[in-house]
């Protein structure tokens, strides 16, 4: 079954289930081999419905299943259909459909050195016939990410659409974000992309995959409050691909050391790439070579071949989380993957181990990822699932909270315990020494609470058994963690409080100090924007439950950066104000210039709506967007006249 969102993203494409019903389209999902039964017409609209679930950011096949098998089997079918000459459309969003200034194509792949030198052979044929000496071409390599396609024309932001026309999405500048690398506008093609580290540390907790937030981040409707803070910390940026680092050189330089300037370019970026992409720099060439319906001739991405593998699952064991949830752990008949032995993997929850059928003898589909431990994402054959009916860390009955298995047994359950003392030294992040290992050891010996630990002294460590200069420097560390500055909203969330993860912290000290949260009601919570009734109950049950570990640490003296405060002063001219920003500013990026009107307790919308206070129109401001605002009765004023508000001047 399909999902709601799923369901609407599949509408929202225009597309129904014509020719194929949901639960046939589901059932192809499920059981890739069936395929080949499939008719015609069915495979065409299952490669449909899976590019639209994708595009969306809910994908529901992999993509080494989607271009190795479904659409391996149209290509082998009808080489010619027309699902194959054209680039994979993308989802249609309310903003108007405009032309491209340029055709923005997909790109031609390769996964092997072979598949590489045929293309070099085809760039080599057509510099004979320009003349050109083929030695002296420059090729060119960087990374392909995988973002969002768009394109810069300076005035506008596209999306890549169907290749011809695309939509007009400049609101995602008109909400802050920024280009990477200090970039201006105007660059041409590039990609919406997330930083890496910062999506694994912010924000994996609340989207499955970096394209499901980018997808968020374009979206019509009003900002995710997640993607609003990614946008404003510049981790989501608009990366022109004539920014990105690249490798310049020959074609006999590129061959000779393929592999190492290959895996140079592909980890030189803190984002998700799949690829890179080799191009041929000389643009008389480029047009000789031309492009098909699909892709640029001149230009192709070589990916590693993402292997996938049927597993066998032996045994499904349970594992407790800091919060009480319990993971599925598939162990797994080992198997080796693009050169890593793999002999486990995760189930979502375990509404899925018992929807899935995951238990001893099911065979799973694994495809390589990132991660270190994969998901698994398909189940081929279904077996009795495997479900624990007690805590394999504390023995307490588990009982079911929506999707998931937990353990009720907080307060003594050794899991939960070990992991979240394990919790506050790693999120804090500015110490070394306090991993599994050694929080395990500490365990062992009576310690519960992380104020036990900074208690003791390095004679102390040596008696629970470690060595004297390992001792000694978790007793360094401890002093570290103390000493050097950390922001107090970070150590906020080291206590790991349910829904108060590093984002939820920053935007609750922004408003209140640290030392006040005790104090806080849940109207106070809910009155801060981005936080929904339901969990300011949560937060404050939460609060009150870390307040002893709390005052303790504080007592300690642990070197906190205070968050800057946004003091709402109601007498001030901008106070519950709305604002929109437009057009070229000069005293400030669109950034900043919010983050002051913010700090005054103005409001800073996207778009200008019935709700719109002020217009702050910069310059190079079209005529048409002036009059929409001017007809919605909103009040259109100058940066300067904006300046002066903040200033407290009155209007
Ligand atoms: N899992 C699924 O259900 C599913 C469905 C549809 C498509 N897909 C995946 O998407 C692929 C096709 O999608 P596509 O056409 O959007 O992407 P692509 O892989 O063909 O790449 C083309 C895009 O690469 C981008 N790009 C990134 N870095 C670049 C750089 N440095 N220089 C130039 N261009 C760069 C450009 O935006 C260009 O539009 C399929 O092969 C498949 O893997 C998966
Ligand atoms: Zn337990």
């Amino acid at each position: 079954m399909l999902t709601t969102s799923q369901k609407k993203l599949i509408a929202q494409a225009s597309l129904n289930f014509d020719g194929l019903s949901e639960q046939r389209f589901c059932q192809l999902c499920d059981d890739p081999g069936s395929i080949t039964s499939a008719s015609d017409l069915e495979l065409t609209a299952f490669l449909q419905l899976a590019n639209a679930l994708y595009r969306g950011g809910e994908p529901i096949i992999s993509d080494a299943d989607y271009d190795f098998l479904y659409l391996a089997e149209l290509k082998k079918r009808n080489p010619e259909h027309p699902l194959l000459q054209a680039v994979e459309p993308e989802p249609v969003f309310a903003g108007k459909t405009v032309d491209l200034p340029l055709i923005m194509l997909s790109t031609d792949k390769a996964y092997t050195l072979e598949d590489v030198e045929r293309w070099a052979g085809r760039i080599e044929k057509a510099a004979r016939e320009l003349g050109k000496n083929f030695a002296e071409l420059t090729f060119k390599v960087t990374p392909k990410l995988d973002g969002y396609a768009a394109y810069d024309d300076g005035e506008m932001l596209y999306t890549r659409g169907d290749g011809r026309k695309g939509q007009d999405i400049s609101r995602v500048f008109e909400r802050g974000l920024r280009i990477a690398d200090h970039g201006r506008r105007g660059l041409g093609a590039g990609e919406i992309v997330v930083s890496r580290s910062y999506f694994d540390e912010r924000l994996a907790e609340y989207f499955d995959n970096a394209r499901n937030f980018q997808a968020s981040v374009i979206k019509e409707k009003e900002l995710d409050e997640h993607a609003e803070s990614a946008i404003k910390d510049h981790a989501a940026v608009f990366y022109p691909f004539a920014l990105l680092p690249n490798w310049l050189g020959p074609w006999a330089t590129l061959r000779n050391d393929f592999e190492n300037i290959v895996k140079g370019i592909w980890h030189k970026v803190d984002y998700d790439v799949d690829g890179v992409i080799l191009e041929i720099v000389d643009e008389d060439l480029k047009t000789h070579m031309g492009a098909t319906r699909h892709h640029h001739r001149w230009q192709l991405a070589y990916k590693e071949n993402l292997q996938t593998a049927e597993v066998e699952v032996l045994n499904v064991t349970p594992q407790t989380s800091r919060s009480g949830r319990i993971t599925p752990v598939a162990e797994l008949e080992p198997v080796r993957l693009s050169g890593a032995l793999l002999s486990r993997a995760t189930a979502h929850h375990y509404k899925m181990v018992v929807d899935k059928g995951i238990g001893p003898g099911a065979i799973i589909q694994l495809a390589r990822s990132g991660e270190v431990i994969p998901k698994i994402e398909q189940v081929l054959r279904p077996a009795e699932p495997q479900v624990p009916e007690r805590c394999p860390s504390c023995n307490h009955t588990l009982v079911w909270d929506n999707d998931y298995l937990i353990c009720p047994n907080n307060l003594a359950c050794p899991a939960q315990i070990s992991n979240s003392m394990e919790h506050f030294f790693r999120v804090l992040k500015n110490n070394d020494g306090f991993g599994a290992a050694s929080i395990k050891k500490l365990y062992e010996y009576g310690i519960r609470r992380v104020d036990e630990i900074y208690a003791l002294n390095a004679e102390q460590f040596e008696s629970m058994g470690f060595g004297p200069k390992q001792s000694q420097n978790l007793v360094d560390q401890l002093l570290r963690s103390r000493t050097e500055a950390v922001e107090d909203w970070r150590f906020l969330a080291a206590f790991g409080v349910f829904r108060m993860g590093l984002g939820n912290c920053e935007r609750l000290l922004h408003h209140h100090a640290l030392t006040d949260i005790f104090s806080l009601t849940e109207a106070d919570i809910v009155a801060i924007e981005g936080f929904a009734e339901k969990t300011a109950a949560v937060i404050t049950e939460g609060f009150v439950n870390i307040k002893p570990l709390f005052d303790q640490l504080m007592a300690l003296g642990f070197n906190l950066q205070s968050t800057q405060h946004r003091q709402d002063d109601a007498s001030h001219p901008l106070a519950g104000k709305t604002l929109v920003f437009t057009g070229t500013l000069h005293s400030g990026s669109r950034d900043e210039l919010s983050k002051q009107a913010k700090a005054k307790g103005a409001k800073v919308g996207s778009a200008v709506s019935a709700k719109t206070d002020y217009l702050v129109a910069g310059d190079n401001v079209g005529a048409n967007k002036l009059n929409a605002a001017r007809d919605k009765g909103v009040n259109i004023i100058s940066e300067q006249e904006f300046l002066q508000l903040l200033n407290g001047a009155g209007s």
